[in-house]
């Protein structure tokens, strides 16, 4: 297979014409010219150096050593949609350099085939590597989200095993399902009740933020209070979170001598680190030394959120080797298993409720889905009129789940993802990528691939999720679509081990808010996602909610609205925040 040069077939050419006018430049200027025009012809180089590259290359801008520095920061507020456009006139995958000397380069892909190649074929030459692990290191020390080779396949082990055991699966619905009605629905509704706009997306986060903190702790955080409290844990993994992402934009000798010094968000990093290290470390001495008293008594132990199951499993100890799992173990582990879910289905969830309000055709086909699941219940029963599901109720609702799923294709939690390569290596399509390169999959732009999704790839439509194109309104059953092509929850070995909890959380919230409130974004508020690692909505999400009334059910709201009476008054592409 011929090898795609980054380069085009006229490069050498072109590149000994610029040393030649590099040469003669400063020979000029070496002679007679002054700092004036010395500084504009080292301008004309640059610009000309530009201009070569961008003939060469079908990929973005890249400047004489600055690299795509400048081209980025350019497009510092559109960088998504950037990348989509750049990667459909580039044929899928393009490459790119930083500044020079930083040792940054590698290629940008939205191609299934090179996905799959990176994240399953050639895995072993792809880990998360060493330039995501320096970075991270203070905060997530060897957890999952941070290890390769052996440590993570331990964990990894441990992670699956946990939380797809029947018993994590029922407590964590609990918690879910608790936390709607204690905490959630009281808060909606006092909302409602007092006709005031909140942020629906700020509301979500904390739910989930408590949500993953009981699934994974067995602790309550209280993010979700009625006075919506500040928690000082919460505040410190946020900080400590975008204190680390801050490495990735600045150059490493900066950060390190920030480090050095300890200073500025250095200084900042270290403090909101030895927080959340503290806290989990609380958390586990506590867990440890109420495992040990029960155990000690010969009793069961109670709990089943996933540090207690994980104790259990290790059989307890001091955490001296004695055991399976370390105290290291366990708290690294538990650090990214909150990180990891705690907020990438509130993210998820904003997105689909802002969708459901452009397109009410949608809401109504998901309203009817459930005004089916409610008549099926057995008229008597005490939990008849109840909003918060059971797990086997929300299995049951596809449409809601394809819904979900198209609201996470266009605007995906984790909007790009990256792998660094071990060794030289070709990708399926020929592109070179060289040891020590970076290989970034944008996630959001593959949602917007008319390759990948056809010509309505812009276009919020759960029904491309529906098998048979859900014809008739029925649910007739959901469409699996490759990972390669659906990278929103990762794929390959190691693809998103809290999947399966994520959809469960997602739908069971989702379900009660609808069923219980009509929901209406503020007229007029913007919309516009926020350039960070977590796709947020940038100026969260302003709603008021109304009770749907005593005598109106979910299933007079679909007949009063009906799934054809109601058009979408708008599609994606006019409606979408470019
Ligand atoms: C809509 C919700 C979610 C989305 C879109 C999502 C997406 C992802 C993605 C893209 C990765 C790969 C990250 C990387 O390796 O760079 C990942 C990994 C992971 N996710 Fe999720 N996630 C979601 C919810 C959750 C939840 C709720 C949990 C915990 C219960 C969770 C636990 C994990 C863990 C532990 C990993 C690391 C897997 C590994 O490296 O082997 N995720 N997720």
């Amino acid at each position: 297979m011929a090898v795609k040069s980054v380069a085009g077939a006229s490069g050498g050419a072109v590149v000994a014409a610029a040393a030649k006018a590099l040469a003669a430049g400063w020979a000029a200027a070496r002679e007679h010219v002054g700092a004036v025009d010395l500084a504009v012809a080292l301008l004309g180089l640059f610009v000309f150096g530009a201009a070569v590259q961008r003939i060469r290359s079908k990929g973005p801008m890249l400047w004489p050593v600055l690299g795509i520095i400048p081209t980025v920061f350019f497009h510092l507020n559109d960088i998504y949609e950037w990348a989509t456009a750049v990667a459909v006139s580039a044929g899928g995958t393009f490459p790119f350099r930083g500044m020079w000397f930083g040792n940054c380069h590698g290629v940008i892909t939205v191609d299934p085939a090179t996905v799959e190649h990176v994240l399953r074929t050639r895995f072993a030459n792809y880990p998360k590597g060493a330039y995501f692990r320096e970075r991270f290191g203070e905060l997530l020390g060897d957890g999952i989200f941070n290890a390769d080779d052996q440590a993570w396949r331990e964990q990894r082990r441990a992670a699956t095993s946990e939380i797809h055991s029947a018993r994590f699966a029922a407590y964590s619905a609990v918690t879910v399902a608790d936390l709607v009605r204690r905490k959630l629905l009281p808060i909606l509704s006092a909302a409602a009740a007092g006709g005031h706009p909140v942020d629906l997306q700020e509301l979500l986060l904390r739910f989930t933020f408590d949500n993953i903190c009981a699934a994974g702790f067995g602790v309550d955080l209280g993010c979700l209070a009625p006075s919506l409290p500040e928690v000082p844990f919460a505040r410190a993994l946020e900080d400590a979170t975008e204190l680390s992402l801050f490495r990735f934009i600045v150059p490493p000798f900066v950060w390190k001598l920030m480090r050095l010094l300890d200073v500025g968000t250095e200084r900042r990093l270290k403090v909101a680190v030895r927080l959340v290290h503290k806290f989990a470390e609380k958390t586990l001495a506590d867990r440890r030394a109420e495992f040990e008293a029960v155990a000690g008594g010969g009793n069961f132990f109670h709990r089943s959120d996933l540090l207690s199951r994980l104790i259990d499993a290790g059989g307890g100890g001091d955490g001296n080797g004695a055991t399976t799992y370390s105290n290291k173990f366990l708290k690294d582990f538990c650090i990214s298993f909150i990180l990891a879910g705690r907020d990438t289905t509130s993210v998820a969830l904003a997105w689909f409720f802002w969708l459901l309000s452009e397109h009410p055709r949608v809401e109504s086909r998901v309203l009817h889905e459930i005004a089916g699941i409610i008549k099926n219940r057995a008229k008597q029963s005490s939990t008849h009129n109840d909003v918060v599901f059971s797990v086997e109720e929300v299995k049951k609702m596809e449409y809601l789940h394809a819904a979900i799923s198209e609201a996470m294709r266009l605007y995906p939690p984790v909007p790009v993802d990256f792998k660094e390569a071990l060794e030289d290596d070709v990708f399926p399509d020929g592109t070179a990528v060289r040891k020590g390169g970076r290989v970034i999959y944008s996630i959001y732009s593959m949602g917007r691939m008319e390759s990948i999704w056809g010509a309505d790839c812009r276009e919020f439509k759960p029904e491309r999720w529906m098998k048979g194109g859900g014809e008739g309104g029925g649910t007739v059953g959901l469409v699996a679509e490759s990972q390669f092509k659906y990278a929103v929850f990762n794929a390959g070995p190691r693809v998103c081990v809290g999947k399966r909890f994520a959809y469960m959380q997602m739908k069971m919230v989702a379900a009660a808010i609808l069923t219980r409130f009509r929901v209406a974004v503020v007229a007029g508020h913007p919309v516009a996602p926020k350039m960070t690692t977590t796709l947020y909505m940038k100026h969260g999400l302003r709603v008021t909610f109304a009770e749907r009334e005593q005598e109106e059910n979910v299933q007079e709201a679909y007949f009063m609205e009906g799934p054809n009476k109601l058009k979408d008054e708008h599609s994606m592409s006019s409606n979408s925040f470019t």
